[in-house]
């Protein structure tokens, strides 16, 4: 099929169900920088995973419907939206649990380091982890802006995400690259709030080590399983932590010591959670026959509707500039939670994030210029009320 360049927001939405407003109909539903609508063909994929393969192959559908394989082969369809090429990339575990083990083996690719700069606003999981893993590494946790960060010759490494999870901002990722590189430090990359959103090419810009998740702008269900990417630069040197026997190069040789798998495969840990796996295999073809460039120019015309649609004088968070610009449009209010709550009873689902923004993702899939414009009209009701 040829690709769609220049995809209308709201393209694909007939792909997707979507949850229900209070009054039945469908929502205006911006919280796809959190969970993702889900689309037919995850459904699709899930029953068939259920009723064809688990219940009538069995243990034989390792083999015989390919899911042993699948962490790799559903990596290179991610890979493939991150600007990976074929081989760096896996898909399996948690974001939390990836990123755990890269960061890891980021401080491994630099011993004789002392330095693990980390985004100070990252999401929570990236700042607990990144203080788990300075402890048990003995090296020392620096925090800065992604923007203000200055790498020196004694950073291992450099832990950044794409685009702020709550303000929105997309972060410069190839001036942060070049810094660390010109540092000697490993770059690893959260890439959650925007794979799926907007481009990414990790193998241009020389990004070394990335993770993100698949359940937010890819729509691979609630718990959908993350990738990890590694640049093949670091693949026979990559010592990972998490010395699972699924990553190991022999797993059925049973063998008494842990020889990793070559390549991105020793990412593996445990046995992968197939039924997650083969819903996120159905919903990533709704990315198969459009260009991203095209879906991210789609998602900024719906923020810019609304921003435009918004009351002067809103204090609107998120850059306005598109290079600036993530997935998501951050608005801050005085009562964030109850402001959340009152739009749901609206039909509008948004999501609140401590202490006083409201995010409204604009996930161009399934979102429609109309429903950009619904939520900033719903909004200002709101704000209008409440003044
Ligand atoms: C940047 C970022 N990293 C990680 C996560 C989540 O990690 P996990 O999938 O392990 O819950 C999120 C959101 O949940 C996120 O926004
Ligand atoms: N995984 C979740 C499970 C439950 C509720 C929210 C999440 C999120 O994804 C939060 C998101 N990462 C955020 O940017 O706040």
């Amino acid at each position: 099929m040829p690709s769609n360049s220049s995809p209308e927001p709201g393209f694909a939405r007939a792909r997707f169900v979507l949850p229900r407003a209070p009054d039945g109909s469908d929502a205006v539903y911006l919280a796809g920088n959190s969970l993702g609508a889900q689309p037919h063909a995850a459904r699709e994929a899930l029953l068939s995973a259920v009723d064809e393969q688990w219940a009538r192959v069995g243990v034989a559908g390792w083999e015989a419907c390919g899911w042993w394989a699948t962490p790799q082969r559903l990596g290179d369809r991610v890979g493939a939206l991150v600007g990976a090429a074929p081989g760096q990339v896996v898909v399996g575990d948690s974001t939390s649990v990836q990123l755990f083990g890269l960061l890891i083996a980021a401080a491994r690719l630099r011993p004789d380091r002392h330095v693990l700069l980390s985004d100070a606003g990252h999401f929570p999981t990236d700042r607990y982890l990144a203080t788990s893993v300075a402890r048990l590494t003995g090296l020392t946790l620096r925090t800065t802006s992604p923007d203000a960060m200055a790498p020196d010759a004694d950073t291992a490494v450099v832990a950044v995400p794409a685009v702020d999870f709550r303000t929105g901002e997309r972060w410069d990722l190839a001036t942060i690259v070049d810094r660390a590189h010109e540092a000697g430090a490993v770059v690893v990359a959260d890439l959650s709030h925007a794979v799926g959103v907007m481009p990414v090419d990790l193998d241009a810009l020389g990004v070394d080590l990335a993770v993100g998740c698949t359940y937010k702008y890819l729509n691979g269900g609630p718990g959908a399983p993350a990738f990890a990417y590694v640049a093949t630069r670091h693949h026979e040197v990559l010592d990972p932590p998490l010395t699972g026997w699924t990553g190991h190069a022999d797993p059925f040789g049973m063998t008494e010591a842990w020889t990793p798998a070559p390549g991105v495969g020793r990412l593996r840990v445990g046995t992968p959670p197939m039924l997650s796996m083969l819903a996120l295999d159905g919903a990533l073809g709704v990315f198969d026959d459009v260009d991203l460039a095209g879906v991210r120019a789609a998602s900024l015309a719906l923020g810019d509707a609304f921003l435009e649609a918004l009351p002067a004088g809103t204090d609107v968070v998120t850059p306005r500039e598109h290079e600036r610009r993530g997935g998501h449009v951050a608005v801050r209010v005085r009562d964030a939670d109850g402001m959340c709550a009152a739009l749901a009873r609206r039909g509008v689902v948004v999501d609140a994030r401590p202490p006083d923004l409201l995010r409204f993702g604009f996930a161009a899939p399934y979102v429609t210029l109309d429903d950009a414009r619904t939520a900033a009209g719903e909004l200002a009701a709101l704000l209008w009320s409440a003044s």
